[in-house]
């Protein structure tokens, strides 16, 4: 028995698209189903559970006409929405038969990376897991476009456990666990535990499976795992089907042991889910300022800045030797940088006004990388 499973008291358990619909393409009501009960049977041995569900693209093909998944965005977002709704109100049925309200919760990326947004993010499960609820998580695809997306649900559903402060997470796919090599081919075989990610170096690591609805693969979910297990939180990956020996802590699939300590949250998703706008140069007192001393981005060790980025926005926070160290919000907008580059905030407040002797990025907004 794995202790850090059957003792876990708040668990996020994530599905893939590939484990939810049928290879004609739509929900398959029946796996839905055993998941639910599956969920269920750990409610019912006093965890909370949260699920980060896929599958709103996949389960839009069908009543679309859509023989598969589509590339452009927007076919994309009209299949999630769709296909989101029908997801949900399945799930809702299944898991009424055991007397549990389901409730859905969009995300993207903004909404919890910035400090307002995360709160109510925070505040919003809270709630739900107070009131008993069981919280069913996507990302909002028919709203985020390219640039601000997520895209993959396994590191959402990482970052999701941190959020929540899990004690577990379950990444449930087609393939029930972590193969030495991509596991169609010969001789492959399946790893049991992982101490530490640096035994992973010899392990191939391959695209998404032969449903062809899923996306990332597992180079993906070892992300996931790698934000997880670095946070705190111990990762098992298996197969949907074998959810339930997963969850009695039976030795399925592969178990991921915490190897870090819980980090502050909100900069978990900066690091993790953001594409940078653009980036800030800095000098190299600034670098050492911000890595050694923990302190705030100020004009007057900023050099210059690239890309079209607005006050708020995420940015690479770049040294002279053209390493990134860090990634915040920036609070300025990129046209406004060059008339702050090395003035000291004083110097720009007179000039410019008290607005301008504001940090360029506050350690607050900031995390190393
Ligand atoms: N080393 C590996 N071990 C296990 N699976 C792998 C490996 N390399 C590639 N894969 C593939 O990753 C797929 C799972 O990812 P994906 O299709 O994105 O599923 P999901 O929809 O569950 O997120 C598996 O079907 C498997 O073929
Ligand atoms: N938000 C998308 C999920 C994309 C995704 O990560 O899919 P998967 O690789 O199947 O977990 C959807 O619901 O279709």
């Amino acid at each position: 028995m794995r202790a850090q499973v059957v003792d876990a008291k708040r668990i996020v358990v994530k599905v893939g698209s590939s484990s939810l619909t049928t290879a004609a393409g739509g929900i398959d009501p029946d796996r839905v189903s055993a998941l639910v009960d599956v969920l269920a049977e750990a409610r019912k041995r006093g965890a909370e559970v949260v699920l980060v569900s896929s599958g709103a693209i996949a389960a839009g093909l069908a009543p679309l006409g859509l023989k598969k998944r589509p590339k452009a965005l927007a076919a994309q977002q009209a299949a999630a929405s769709v296909g989101q709704g029908l997801l949900v109100h399945r799930y809702t049925e299944e898991l009424a038969r055991h007397g549990v309200t389901a409730g859905q919760v969009l995300l993207t990326v903004d909404d919890v990376t910035r400090r307002s947004h995360y709160r109510n993010a925070l505040a919003t499960f809270a709630k739900l897991l107070d009131l008993g609820v069981l919280p069913i998580v996507n990302e909002n695809d028919t709203v985020a476009t390219s640039e601000i997306r997520f895209g993959d649900n396994d590191r959402l559903a990482a970052l999701v456990a941190h959020l929540v402060h899990a004690d577990l997470l379950v990444l449930l796919s087609d393939v029930d666990g972590l193969y030495d090599a991509p596991p169609s081919s010969p001789g492959a075989t399946r790893i049991g535990d992982v101490m530490a990610l640096e035994e992973l170096a010899g392990v191939q690591v391959g695209k998404t499976g032969a449903a062809g609805v899923g996306t990332g693969g597992m180079v993906t979910k070892l992300e996931a795992a790698r934000i997880a297990v670095e946070a705190g939180i111990p990762v098992v990956l298996t197969a949907a089907d074998h959810a339930g020996a997963a969850l009695a802590g039976e030795d399925t699939g592969t178990l991921f042991h915490a190897t870090g300590r819980r980090q502050r949250t909100r900069l978990l998703w900066l690091a993790h889910a953001t594409e940078p706008a653009g980036s800030v140069t800095l000098d190299a007192g600034a670098v050492r300022a911000l890595t050694q001393r923990g302190a705030s981005l100020l004009a007057a060790g900023v050099t210059g800045a690239h890309g079209r980025f607005h006050a708020g926005d995420p940015v690479d926070l770049v040294g002279p030797d053209g390493a990134v160290v860090a990634r915040g919000l920036v609070a300025y907008d990129a046209e406004e940088i060059p008339q702050l580059v090395g003035r000291s905030s004083k110097d720009l407040e007179a000039d410019l006004g008290p607005a301008y002797g504001r940090e360029v990025v506050h350690r607050d907004d900031l995390v190393l990388l």
